[in-house]
C-alpha cells in the first residue's frame, strides 16, 4: 500500500494579466504559458530539469494546439523529457491541474510537477461551419482536379460565415453574465453590494502590488508589469455610475465593474514533497491538503450556473472535519461580484443549507475582512483557465507570509461545475 505524501506549493508565477485586444493581442496560448513556465522555472533555478509532469490547459483552443503543454514544455527552459499534457475544467482549469499534480504527487507517482492555466481572448479560434467543413474535408479527400472543382462549387456565400465562440452555455444559449444575472435576482443581491465587493478588490490589489506582495508572482511580459485592469483609482462612486451590462429593466445590477473582463494570461505553480523542495534548494509555501468537485443541474434543475462550490466547499468540510469559519483566508473567485454574494448568502441561508444541502444548520458568515485580501479577479482580470494558478500561488504565499494559517479556494466554472480546496501552513 503506497503512503499518502504530503504535497507542497513551492512556487508559483504568472505574467500580468492584459486586457482583450491590449497588450497580448497578437500571442498565442502557448506564448503566454510559456512565458509564465519560463518565469518560474528561471526563479526557482530548475532550467534544463526534468519534472514529473506538467498538466494545465486553455478554455479556449485552436484545433492546432491539439497538446498545447506538451509543445509548451518542448519550447521551455525545461528539459525535453517532461511529459506534459492538456487537460480542460472551465474556469476550474487551473485548480484542477493543482488537483491533480498534488494526487499524483500524493501517492507517490511523480515527486513534482508543473499545473497551470492560459486563455486569450484576444486571439479567439474561430472555427468554419459544419457546411463548410463537410465540404473541405471532401476537398481533401477528391482524387481528381475534376473532382475537387465539384466539391468547391457547392460553397455557398452563407457557407463562409464563421463560427465565433460565445461566451455562453451551449444547452441554455445564455452568457454567464445573463446566467449570473438571474441568480443575482433570486438571491436579492444589491447593486450597492456588488460595486462595494468590486471596489475592495481593486484596493486590495493595488496594496499588494504596492507592498511588493506581487514581485515573486509575476514576471513581466511584452512590456506588461501590472494587471492592466487594475484600476487604483476605482470609487465606489464611479462604479455606481456604469450602466448595467447583464440583466433586465429596472433589475439589472450587473455592470462593467462588477464583472470580469474579457483577459489574456497564463499562470503555473510548482507543486513537490518536501524532501525534493529541500533537494532543490526550494521551501514549501503551503500544502494542498483537500479538493472537491461539485455540478449543478442548471438547465433543468432550479440552481444557478456558477452556485456549484455552494455545494462543494460544505462536502470538503464535512470529509477535512472544519467549519467554514475555521480559515484565515477566503479565496471566491469573482467570476461576478454578484456570483461571490450569492454564495456567501447561500451558506448564511437556513432554508437553503437545509433544503438543498442536507444540513441541520446554516453554513454561517464568513470574516470579510478575510476574503481575497489580495484582490480577486475583478481586479486582476480573468483569463479563464489561468485564475486557479493564480488564486493557489497567492494563497500559498499569503499563508506562508502569515507564518501558517489555512485558506479556502472556490472557483465556479462553466457548466454548473465548481471547483473547491484547502490550502495550509
Ligand atoms: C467561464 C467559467 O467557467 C466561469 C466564470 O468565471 S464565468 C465569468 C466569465 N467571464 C465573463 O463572462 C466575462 C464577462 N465580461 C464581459 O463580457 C465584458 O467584459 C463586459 C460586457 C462586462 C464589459 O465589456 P465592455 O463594455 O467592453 O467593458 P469596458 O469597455 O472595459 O468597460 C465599460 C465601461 O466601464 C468602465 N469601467 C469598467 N470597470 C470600471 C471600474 N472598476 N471603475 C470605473 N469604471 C469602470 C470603463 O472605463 C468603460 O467606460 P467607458 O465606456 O467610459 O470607457
Amino acid at each position: 500500500m503506497t503512503e499518502i505524501r504530503k504535497v507542497a506549493v513551492v512556487a508559483g508565477n504568472r505574467i500580468p494579466f492584459a486586457r482583450q485586444d491590449k497588450t497580448y493581442r497578437h500571442a498565442s496560448n502557448s506564448d503566454m504559458l510559456t512565458a509564465a513556465v519560463n518565469g518560474l522555472v528561471d526563479r526557482t533555478g530548475l532550467g534544463g530539469q526534468e519534472l514529473g509532469e506538467v498538466v494545465a490547459g486553455a478554455v479556449l483552443k485552436h484545433a492546432r494546439d491539439w497538446n498545447m503543454v506538451r509543445e509548451v514544455v518542448l519550447g521551455s527552459k525545461l528539459a525535453p523529457t517532461t511529459p506534459g499534457y492538456d487537460l480542460q475544467q472551465a474556469c476550474g482549469t487551473g485548480l484542477e491541474a493543482a488537483i491533480l499534480v498534488a494526487n499524483k504527487i500524493a501517492l507517490g507517482q511523480i515527486e513534482a510537477g508543473i499545473a497551470g492555466g492560459v486563455d486569450t481572448a484576444s486571439d479567439a479560434p474561430i472555427a468554419v461551419n459544419d457546411k463548410l467543413r463537410s465540404i473541405l474535408l471532401d476537398l481533401n479527400r477528391a482524387k481528381s482536379a475534376q473532382d475537387r472543382l465539384k466539391v468547391l462549387a457547392r460553397v455557398r456565400p452563407k457557407d463562409i460565415v464563421p463560427e465565433i465562440p460565445r461566451n455562453a452555455e451551449p444547452r441554455t444559449r445564455k452568457s454567464m453574465g445573463e446566467h449570473a444575472a438571474l441568480t443575482a435576482l433570486e438571491w436579492g443581491i444589491t447593486r450597492e453590494a456588488q460595486d462595494e465587493l468590486a471596489y475592495r478588490s481593486h484596493v486590495n490589489l493595488a496594496a499588494a502590488y504596492d507592498r511588493g506582495f506581487q514581485d515573486d508572482l509575476l514576471t513581466p511580459y511584452l512590456g506588461l508589469e501590472k494587471d492592466q485592469n487594475l484600476r487604483p483609482d476605482t470609487t465606489v462612486e464611479k462604479l455606481a455610475k456604469l450602466k448595467p451590462v447583464f440583466g433586465k429593466g429596472e433589475t439589472a445590477t450587473m455592470t462593467a465593474g462588477n464583472s470580469t473582463p474579457l483577459t489574456d494570461g497564463a499562470s503555473a505553480v510548482l507543486l513537490s514533497t518536501d524532501e525534493w523542495a529541500a533537494e532543490h534548494g526550494l521551501r514549501p509555501l503551503a500544502y494542498l491538503t483537500h479538493s472537491q468537485t461539485a455540478a449543478v443541474d442548471y438547465v433543468k434543475g432550479a440552481e444557478g450556473l456558477l452556485m456549484a462550490p455552494a455545494y462543494a466547499v460544505p462536502r470538503m468540510l464535512a470529509r477535512a472535519g472544519l467549519t467554514l469559519q475555521d480559515f484565515d483566508y477566503y479565496e471566491i473567485h469573482e467570476a461576478f461580484a454578484s456570483q461571490v454574494l450569492a454564495t456567501l448568502k447561500a451558506w448564511e441561508d437556513p432554508i437553503f443549507c437545509k433544503e438543498r444541502l442536507g444540513l441541520d444548520a446554516p453554513l454561517g458568515e464568513i470574516d470579510r475582512d478575510k476574503l481575497n485580501v489580495n484582490g480577486s479577479s475583478l481586479a486582476a482580470g480573468h483569463p479563464f483557465a489561468a485564475t486557479g494558478g493564480r488564486i493557489v500561488a497567492a494563497l500559498a504565499k499569503q499563508l506562508d507570509s502569515n507564518g501558517g494559517g489555512r485558506g479556502l479556494i472556490s472557483i465556479c466554472a462553466a457548466g454548473g461545475q465548481g471547483v473547491v480546496a484547502i490550502l495550509e501552513k
